[in-house]
C-alpha cells in the first residue's frame, strides 16, 4: 500500500527560537515522487522528520491517508527512512543489515526471499556477505536504500541519502533510485539541496525558504513560471540573471526597461503580458533572464522579438563544450536574501551597497508584508560608484568564440524570454498563459 501525506498550516518551533517550519500545506499524493527542495536550514529535514514522528508539530495538523496522524508513533506510521550517513550495523552482514526490518517485524518468519529480491533490486546480490566495513560508500547507500525498502513500507522519507557520495556516483544512484521508487510504486518524499538533483528526481518539486514554502510544481513549472526571484535564482544552472530596473511608460510613447544605463524598448503594441508592466511605471522591478536569453551578436543579427544592448565582458568561464561569459551592462543585480550561494562581487569593487542595517530594514518590511519573497534592491536614484565587478550578465556563447575581457560585445536579447518580478521579488509576467508546454 502506498500512502497520501497531507500537511495542513504545519508550523515547527524549536523551543523559542523563530519557526523552523512556517505554516506550509502541501498534499502528496500515493505514489508520487515529491522533492523537497532548498537552502541550508530551510525546514527540509524538519518537515521529513514531522512526518516520520520523530519530531512534534508545533501547529496544524498532519494527514496520513486522510487519517489525522499527529500523534501516531513513529513505529506505527509504516514509514522508512533513509538518511545522508549510512548508518549501517557494522557487526552484521549486508544479509543482516538489509533483513533487520524484517526481523524486528516478525522474528520467525523466512527472511531470504525477501532480502534476496531487495538485493537484487539492488544489484548488490553478490555482496551479502559481506560486512559493511568492506563496501564502498555507493554500496553502502544501496544497503541502507535496500533496509529501507526490504520491508515494503507505504512511503520512503529520504534526506539527502546522495549528499556523502562523488558525482558519478550520485548521478548514477540518482537514476537507481528514480527507478526502484517507480518500479514499487511508493510515495516518496525526498529532501536535497541540490536543485539538479530536485529536477531531475521528482514528479513535482515543493521550494522552502527559511521555512516557508515558496512554490510547488513540476519542475517544468518550477523553471518556467517560477512564482518569485528566490525561486527563480534557485532553480537552475547557470542562475538566472536578475536585474535592477525601472519602468518607464511614458504618455503616447513606446514603454521601456531602464536597467542603469542602458534601456529595453518594449514594442509600440504591447503583448497582454507586457500590459501588466505598465502599472508598475517609474517603479523599481526586476528583470530576469536566463543565460539563454541573451546572445553575442551585433544588431544587424537580430531576429523578430530580440532588442539590443552591449557589455564589457570581465571574466571566461570555459566549460568545455560552451563559454559562460560574465559581462558588465552597466545594471545592477538584485540581491535575493537567503540563498545559498549569492553571486559574490569580486575584491576590489567599491559598488555602493545599501549596508547590513538597511539591508535588513528592507528585508524586515518585506516580511511583514508577505511572508514569502524578498528580494533587496537599492533605493531609488542611489548613486552608484562602480569599480570592478564580477560582471551583472551571465551569457552562455559556444566554446570556439574567442573573446577578450575588457573587450565590449554586442548583444541580442529576447524579450519573449524575460521574467519581470516586483519590487518583493513577485513575478508579475509572464503568466502561465504565455509559457507553453506547461
Ligand atoms: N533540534 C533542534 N533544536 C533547535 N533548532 C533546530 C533543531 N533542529 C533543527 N533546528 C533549526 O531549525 C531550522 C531548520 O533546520 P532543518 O534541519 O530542518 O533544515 P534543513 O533545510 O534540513 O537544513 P540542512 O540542509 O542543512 O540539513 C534551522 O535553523 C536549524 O538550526
Amino acid at each position: 500500500m502506498t500512502r497520501a501525506i497531507s500537511l495542513h498550516h504545519v508550523s515547527k518551533r524549536y523551543r523559542r527560537a523563530e519557526h523552523a517550519v512556517d505554516n506550509v500545506s502541501l498534499n502528496v499524493e500515493p505514489g508520487e515522487f515529491l522533492v523537497l527542495l532548498g537552502p541550508s536550514g530551510c525546514g527540509k529535514s524538519t518537515v521529513l522528520r514531522m512526518i516520520a514522528g520523530l519530531e512534534d508539530i508545533t501547529e496544524g495538523d498532519l494527514y496520513l491517508d486522510g487519517e489525522h496522524a499527529n500523534d501516531i508513533p513513529p513505529s506505527e506510521r509504516d514509514m522508512a527512512m533513509v538518511f545522508q550517513s549510512f548508518a549501517l550495523y557494522p557487526n552484521m552482514t549486508i544479509r543482516d543489515n538489509i533483513g533487520f526490518p524484517l526481523r524486528v517485524q516478525d522474528p520467525h518468519a523466512d527472511r531470504t526471499p525477501r532480502v534476496e529480491e531487495t538485493a537484487r533490486m539492488l544489484g548488490i546480490g553478490d555482496l551479502l556477505d559481506r560486512y559493511p566495513r568492506q563496501l564502498s560508500g555507493g554500496e553502502r547507500q544501496r544497503v541502507a536504500m535496500g533496509r529501507a525498502i526490504s520491508r515494503r513500507p507505504s512511503a520512503f522519507l529520504m534526506d539527502e541519502p546522495l549528499s556523502n557520495l562523488d558525482a558519478k556516483l550520485r548521478s548514477q544512484l540518482r537514476a537507481e533510485i528514480a527507478q526502484l521508487t517507480a518500479e514499487l510504486g511508493v510515495t516518496t518524499l525526498y529532501v536535497t539541496h541540490d536543485q539538479v538533483e530536485a529536477m531531475s528526481l521528482g514528479h513535482r518539486v515543493a521550494v522552502l525558504r527559511g521555512g516557508v514554502l515558496q512554490q510547488v510544481g513540476t519542475p517544468r513549472e518550477i523553471y518556467a513560471l517560477p512564482d518569485n526571484v528566490f525561486v527563480a535564482a534557485f532553480v537552475g544552472t547557470p542562475r538566472m540573471n536578475l536585474l535592477q530596473a525601472v519602468v518607464q511608460a511614458p504618455l503616447g510613447r513606446p514603454m521601456s526597461i531602464v536597467l542603469g544605463r542602458q534601456r529595453l524598448p518594449l514594442p509600440a503594441e504591447l503583448s497582454a503580458d507586457q500590459q501588466l508592466l505598465r502599472i508598475q511605471q517609474g517603479r523599481q522591478i526586476i528583470v530576469g533572464l536566463r543565460s539563454e536569453a541573451a546572445r553575442i551578436a551585433p544588431p544587424s543579427q537580430a531576429r523578430a522579438g530580440e532588442v539590443a544592448l552591449t557589455g564589457i565582458v570581465q571574466h571566461l568561464d570555459y566549460q568545455g563544450h560552451e563559454t559562460l561569459v560574465h559581462l558588465d551592462t552597466g545594471s545592477t543585480p538584485a540581491v535575493v536574501a537567503d540563498l545559498e550561494s549569492p553571486r559574490q562581487q569580486q575584491p576590489g569593487s567599491s559598488r555602493r551597497t545599501t549596508g547590513p542595517g538597511m539591508l535588513t530594514r528592507i528585508k524586515d518590511r518585506a516580511l511583514a508584508q508577505i511572508a514569502a519573497p524578498v528580494a533587496v534592491l537599492d533605493p531609488p536614484k542611489a548613486p552608484r560608484q562602480r569599480a570592478v565587478s564580477a560582471g551583472d550578465l551571465v551569457v552562455r556563447t559556444g566554446a570556439d568564440l574567442r573573446l577578450r575581457t575588457g573587450a565590449q560585445v554586442p548583444l541580442l536579447v529576447d524579450m519573449a524570454q524575460l521574467y519581470f518580478f516586483d519590487q518583493l521579488g513577485r513575478r508579475i509576467c509572464p503568466t502561465p498563459a504565455q509559457v507553453p508546454g506547461l
